[in-house]
């Protein structure tokens, strides 16, 4: 680590191996519920695989609630903030939001750019990720402070950092998440691919998918912007019901089914195709 580099956020992260940073433009569309999917099937992967999931949506955080964790206490160590384990003693799911410091739930953040960069780079620095495989990040709809505030301590300090796009089959969500990927390409921040969330109704009676909406409009993006397709989620109302439950709930409840199964796999598979191409970008460049 050169000088330059030697920051706390550097110091944090430097034994967490991918970054995923989950976006979508418009609000609604299941970034949050995504996210919390992706991290609970990545950590049921392996039983060794370490999972963090940090929540950057400070004016709506949701990932203690969908995770069951709503109005868990922070503890603070002398060196920095424990994260919430989701799964107890076996601490392979780790989880940070600024919904734990609220003091009850409902409260809202009503933050300007400068706090909420304080409070990111507070995340950031200060939490004891410890050995992670994977951090996932819930963000804000659109792209705002958060999301400049994140690349500003992360891009200069970890070399695995990677986004995917969440969208709904809907016109105005896909031209939403048309910004965001521009967004990513101002930013040189790769993008592993696109998730489209709520794509047909699954029956709670018979498990028939049917489109009530239109579907495959994210598919359709995704081939033409030249993106991995990482997978399509139902409209699920069992996944509402979990997702809404007070009561905490095991971890890994929805991450054998199958349409996250595939998410979680696309996103591997991204992820190993992302590090190939930069091995051989490095070997092109160390043999010129
Ligand atoms: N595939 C799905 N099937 C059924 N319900 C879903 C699905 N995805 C998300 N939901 C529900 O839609 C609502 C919004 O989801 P979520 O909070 O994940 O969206 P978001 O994009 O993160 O929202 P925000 O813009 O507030 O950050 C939640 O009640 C969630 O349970
Ligand atoms: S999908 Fe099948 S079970 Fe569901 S409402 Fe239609 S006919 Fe009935």
């Amino acid at each position: 680590m050169s000088a330059a580099q030697d920051t706390p956020v550097a110091r944090r992260l430097q034994h967490v191996n991918h970054i995923i940073i989950v976006l979508s433009g418009k609000g609604g569309v299941g970034k949050s519920s995504v996210s919390t999917q992706l991290a609970l099937s990545l950590r049921a992967s392996s039983p060794t695989t370490r999972v963090g999931i940090l929540d950057v949506d400070l004016t709506g955080p949701s990932i203690p609630r969908m995770l069951g964790l709503d109005g868990h206490p922070v503890h603070q160590s002398s060196d920095g903030w424990v994260p919430v384990y989701a799964d107890g003693v076996e601490a392979r799911l780790s989880c940070m939001s600024v919904g734990f410091l609220l003091k009850k739930r409902g409260d809202s953040v009503v933050w300007r750019g400068p706090k909420k960069n304080a409070m990111i780079r507070q995340f950031l620095g200060d939490v004891r990720w410890g050995e992670l495989d994977y951090l996932v990040i819930d963000t804000p709809p659109g792209t705002s402070d958060e999301h400049l505030s994140l690349l500003e301590h992360m891009a200069p300090v970890h070399s695995k950092l990677s986004a995917v796009i969440v969208t709904t089959p809907q016109a105005v969500a896909l031209m939403d998440a048309m910004k965001c990927l521009s967004f990513t390409k101002a930013v040189s921040l790769p993008v592993l691919g696109l998730i489209e969330n709520m794509s047909g109704y699954v029956c709670p009676c018979c498990g028939e998918i049917s489109n009530v909406f239109s579907t495959g409009g994210g598919e359709e993006m995704a081939r033409r912007e030249g993106l991995h397709f990482l997978g399509s989620l139902p409209v699920d109302t069992d996944l509402v019901t979990l997702l809404d439950a007070a009561e905490p709930k095991g971890p890994e409840s929805r991450a054998e089914e199958g349409s996250f199964e595939l998410m979680r796999r696309g996103t591997v598979q991204a992820l190993d195709a992302a590090t190939e191409v930069n091995k051989t970008s490095v070997l092109n460049d160390t043999s010129s």
